[in-house]
């Protein structure tokens, strides 16, 4: 299971990094033979009007919701970003400590009052529904080639018995501009990939004032974010999940945690899906009008040392509505490291993360192995390891 999730959320262009083999490798079947085959479009699987779903769909172990009484279940917080930037104090503070409680407890927060535009986003939510409902034929131009994770597919078979999840993506690296696979990005249709560059530059600018207000509470010094972010890179996933006869059984995408630092999220349906795990309990994280869910990944869960967390998330299915989110992945340049930023490092506060260099810190992650719940655990210090 772990090395699927890890196939899911490593979200990056590892292999615009000199890490080709890499892939390839997490690609391998366990008996050696490159399976880097194409994985069946589970909206033409859907429409066969099954009553049951093929078996690679079925998952066995899916961990039920624990609260039986959706009222009593505690709602992921809301913040307010034009409250983060208020000219009046009382109101700025009062923002920043709710945001500091929400990575810190939760992980996830929706964002409203974020600035975006909602001409944007219906013009967004629009085009990804007719990029997914372009004919096959149009779709095959931009499906996954081998040995690479952009444009259309499920996700690399890594084996033939490998559990599959009951979600079609298309997947593409935004920024910088130079990263872009030149035989995707071009070919998305129009006025969409227009559409899809404003609104990738428009939640930068979101990602950035969020890690800015972060950085503020949390105590970072903004030249230690300068230093871990540069320029950053952003990458985005269009999540498409078809009703399911069986949603039950199935699962949209497995419980992970998000590689990159932070990940902003569109629900592009009025349907519920996304689940988050806290205090071990899953709780769903209802569709807000014009709000963006927000979480903490991986390696902004390494730079605050700790502080604020990545948490587990998962996404079901019904079997009436097809569902669709967005997620824009923002996370360090290229050129850095991936460790705890040095200004949240003292006597006090020991490093509780190695750093890394960020091509080492991708590779790690594609290559780990084994049960290990997290790819963040093999990078923690253990007590005995920290010297005072
Ligand atoms: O569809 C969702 O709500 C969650 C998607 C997600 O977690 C991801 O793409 O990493
Ligand atoms: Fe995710």
């Amino acid at each position: 299971m772990y090395s699927t999730d890890r196939c899911v959320c490593v979200h990056i262009y590892i292999y615009k990094m000199g890490l080709e083999e890499e892939i390839k490798v997490s690609m391998e079947a366990e008996d050696g033979s490159k399976k880097a085959t194409r994985v069946a479009s589970v909206k033409e699987v859907a429409k066969e009007a099954l009553s049951r779903v093929p078996d690679r769909y079925i998952h066995a172990d899916i961990d039920p919701l624990v609260c039986n009484s959706p009222s009593l279940l505690p709602q992921v917080p809301v913040i307010d970003l034009s409250s983060l930037f208020s000219g009046d104090h009382h109101v700025k503070e009062t923002e920043l400590r709710k945001l500091h409680v929400a990575s810190h407890q939760w992980g996830f927060f929706q964002v409203i009052n974020h600035g975006v535009r909602g001409e944007l986003v219906d013009k967004m939510k629009k085009g990804v529904r007719e990029l997914f409902d372009l004919p096959m034929e149009e779709k095959d131009k931009l499906w996954q080639r081998e040995g690479e994770m952009e444009g259309f597919g499920q996700m690399f078979e890594a084996s033939e018995n490998q559990k599959l999840n009951w979600v079609d993506v298309f997947y593409v690296i935004t920024l910088p501009s130079h990263l872009r696979n030149s035989h995707i990005f071009p070919n998305i249709p129009m006025p969409f990939k227009e559409d899809l560059e404003e609104y990738s530059a428009e939640v930068r600018g979101v990602a950035r004032k969020i890690l800015e207000g972060m950085a503020e509470v949390v105590g970072m010094k903004k030249e230690d974010v300068k230093e871990l972010f540069g320029e950053g890179t952003q990458a985005m996933r269009i999540n498409y999940y078809p009703p399911c006869p069986q949603p039950e059984d199935v699962i949209g995408i497995n419980a992970h945690t998000d590689g990159t630092a932070l990940t902003v999220l569109l629900q592009v349906s009025d349907v519920e899906g996304l689940q988050i795990k806290h205090d071990g309990v899953w709780v769903p994280v209802p569709p807000l009008p014009h709000a963006f869910v927000v979480n903490i990944g991986d390696v902004l869960q390494i730079i605050t040392n700790g502080e604020y967390k990545s948490v587990e998330h998962r996404a079901t299915v019904n079997s009436k509505m097809e569902r669709i989110s967005i997620a824009t992945f923002y996370g360090p340049g290229r050129e850095g490291h991936i460790g705890p930023a040095p200004s949240l490092v003292g006597p006090e506060k020991p490093a509780q993360f190695k750093t890394l260099s960020v091509p080492d810190y991708y590779k790690g992650f594609i290559s780990k192995e084994g049960p290990i719940k997290s790819y963040i655990d093999l990078l923690r210090i253990q007590n005995e390891d920290i010297t005072h």
